[in-house]
């Protein structure tokens, strides 16, 4: 079970190194999901000497009035061998082996966040023990409670401390050690006070009774100790630390405890409690009831972790891949931001995705309606054909049939038709224009690329207006092609016509009579008709062939001719993301590290339950 311990030791200390420190964080912590043993206690209750105690060294400053200033979080790895070491959060990789020098730096460290002054400071300082005299555990120091402020401190130091105090002990996840020194009225101690209040019915409070060996004469802690005084829901613990004498006279840890052992297996009065009494039963409880606590959590912390990692990953696929560093990553990668693009684009077109309709719309709605707007009677009033007819015919009027006014009259009125042809070519131009902007705003990698996404829009917009321009000239020349040669056969059979409902018998001089012009006028429309009718089919086709077909096809065809020629430099420019996305993919990813990390070793620690 001490892997499990080992386990969150390695947790903890890899959310330090991330700045998790459980309270800035937009993300649930893994601090906040794991236990972890609080010491309270009044000022000089022997806090400090139980956690030496605990840790078996001597390393933690001492000295009259508020020495400790800041909380401690100490982690305790037990080593199988070695030489023992200290680590501080802040000096990583470097290793303490002087103990004396370790006592030094927390001082200094203190100092650093607090000044030389006697304010306290709620940020922690990390510190790893790794020794083959310890057990797995991690414990937080806290600065000693206080009744009244001394010299050089603020009024609302009592408070103070006390506010730091209660926001680590009432999380949930806190077990409390409540020191309490057995020479003072169990009715007065700061310690019992606090962790009842914030822990009432005692579920994860351990009382620990300091200085047994200072009561008065004649007094014993034997009713305490037994339950009997104040019922903890844990029992009671009595150590007995080294007294001021002792650390004067350098008394070593071992030394302490092999003394502590036979003080308690040597005094009648605690003989029958000894073998629940001392440091090291301390140690040893704490450790088995933290991994009992863990392990009830393992299911908890396994969804915390598979949360934060989907989170993770989410955020981060949202942010796109990393920015290759050569030119060939890079072009490669642009590429195949196009091809997503114009995927899109297509998708649009082939009714995958919405929007490409509004083109048939215009076949079927837009060029009908606009070609019957144009009104050919009116063109081909009675005045008009006499007007153009007799124009025509110049100082000759025309003998058999008015070639020429024919010709004329038809010319005048197909050329009209280059305007609705003119009319659905732009039509076309605009729904693809915006079919371009859609697929550039649901291309998700072009978000990423600010500069990219100017260029490939810019591009795509060029070429559609190169394929506006030739599907202009096309559709004109449809137009132009049905006034440069006439459908003979409509003619072929017009006097046939006329001989059947005709007046054989008219004189040439009857040639401009109205019977005469209406017919030539009617010929002109149904001629026109014809023409217009053919083509309404003829101009979608030339408008799909040359801007639709050719979209497909070869959108980009410039951009990555032009593309092809570009060196690495400006290549990197195109995928210049914004600095601020390159920092957060890269916190993501090493988060992301820490909890997959996190995530196999918590699960191989549930799977070999
Ligand atoms: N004889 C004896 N002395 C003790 C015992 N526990 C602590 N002391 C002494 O009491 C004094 C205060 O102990 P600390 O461990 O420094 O107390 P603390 O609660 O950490 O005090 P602050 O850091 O000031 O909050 C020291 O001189 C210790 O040697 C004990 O069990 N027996």
């Amino acid at each position: 079970m001490e892997n499990l311990i080992a386990l969150v030791n390695r947790l903890q200390r890899a959310c330090t190194a991330l700045g998790d420190h459980g309270e800035e964080s937009s993300l649930p912590t893994l601090w906040d999901a794991l236990p972890s043993i609080a010491v309270v206690g009044g000022q000089s209750s022997g806090k400090s000497s139980v956690l030496e105690s605990v840790v078996g060294k001597d390393f933690l400053p001492r000295g009259s009035g508020i020495v400790t200033r800041r909380p401690l979080v100490l982690q305790l790895h037990r080593l199988d061998e070695g030489r023992e070491y200290a680590e501080f959060g802040h000096l990583p990789r470097k290793r303490f082996t002087d103990f004396a020098a370790v006592r030094k730096e927390i001082a200094d460290e203190t100092d650093r966040e607090t000044g030389r002054s006697k304010q306290i400071s709620s940020v922690p300082i990390y510190l790893s023990i790794y020794s083959p005299n310890v057990v797995n555990l991690t414990l937080i120091d806290l600065p000693g409670l206080t009744k009244v402020a001394v010299e050089g401190q603020s009024d609302s130091i009592v408070q103070d401390i006390e506010n730091m105090v209660r926001s680590y002990i009432e999380k949930p996840n806190c077990i409390i050690l409540a020191v309490s020194p057995a020479n003072q009225d169990l009715a007065t101690s700061d310690a019992i006070k606090i962790s009842r209040e914030v822990d009432p019915k005692g579920e994860r409070t351990f009382g620990v009774l300091t200085k047994i060996d200072l009561m008065d004469k004649g007094t014993n802690a034997v009713e305490i100790l037994e339950g009997k005084a104040y019922k903890l829901q844990f029992p009671w613990i009595g150590v007995v630390n080294r007294s001021q004498a002792d650390i004067n006279k350098n008394v070593d840890m071992i030394a302490a405890r092999r003394r502590e052992r036979e003080y308690f297996s040597s005094t009648p009065e605690y003989k029958h409690l000894a073998h629940r009494m001392g440091s090291e039963h301390l140690g040893k409880v704490l450790s088995k009831h933290l991994e009992t606590v863990i392990k009830s959590r393992i299911p908890g912390l396994q969804s915390l972790i598979n949360k934060t990692i989907i989170e993770l990953e989410t955020e981060l696929s949202s942010l796109g891949k990393p920015i290759a560093t050569d030119a060939g990553g890079k072009l490669y990668m642009i590429m195949e931001i196009c091809r997503s693009f114009d995927g899109n684009f297509k998708e649009h077109l082939d009714g995958v995705r919405p929007g490409g309709d509004k083109i048939y719309y215009v076949f079927d709605n837009q060029l009908p309606a606009a070609l019957k707007r144009l009104q050919f009677d009116k063109q081909l009033s009675m005045e008009n054909v006499r007007k153009l007819i007799t124009e025509a015919d110049g100082y000759q009027p025309h003998l058999i049939a008015p070639e020429q006014g024919y010709r004329r009259l038809i010319e005048s009125s197909v050329i009209s038709i280059k305007g609705p042809a003119e009319a659905a070519v732009d039509a076309v131009h605009a729904i693809l224009k915006e079919l371009i902007h859609k697929a550039i705003s649901e291309t998700a990698e072009l978000k990423q690329y600010p500069s990219l996404r100017v260029e490939v829009s810019n591009a795509a917009v060029e070429s559609l207006e190169r394929m506006r321009d030739e599907s202009k000239r096309a559709t004109l020349q449809l137009v132009e092609m049905e006034c440069s040669y006439l459908t003979v056969d409509f003619f072929r059979k017009l006097p046939q016509d006329m001989e059947k409902g005709g007046n054989p018998t008219h004189s040439i001089f009857d040639r401009y009579n109205d019977s005469y012009l209406r017919r030539i006028g009617s010929n002109v429309l149904s001629y026109v008709n014809m023409v217009c009718a053919s083509l309404r089919n003829s101009i979608p086709k030339s408008v799909v062939h040359c801007q639709v077909r050719e979209a497909k096809r070869s959108l980009l065809d410039h951009f990555f001719a032009d593309l092809g020629k570009q060196e690495g430099k400006q290549l990197g420019t195109l995928l210049d993301e914004d600095p601020a996305i390159m920092k957060r993919r890269l916190s993501l990813a090493k988060r992301l590290e820490l909890y997959r990390s996190a995530q196999a070793e918590i699960d191989s620690v549930a799977w070999s339950k």
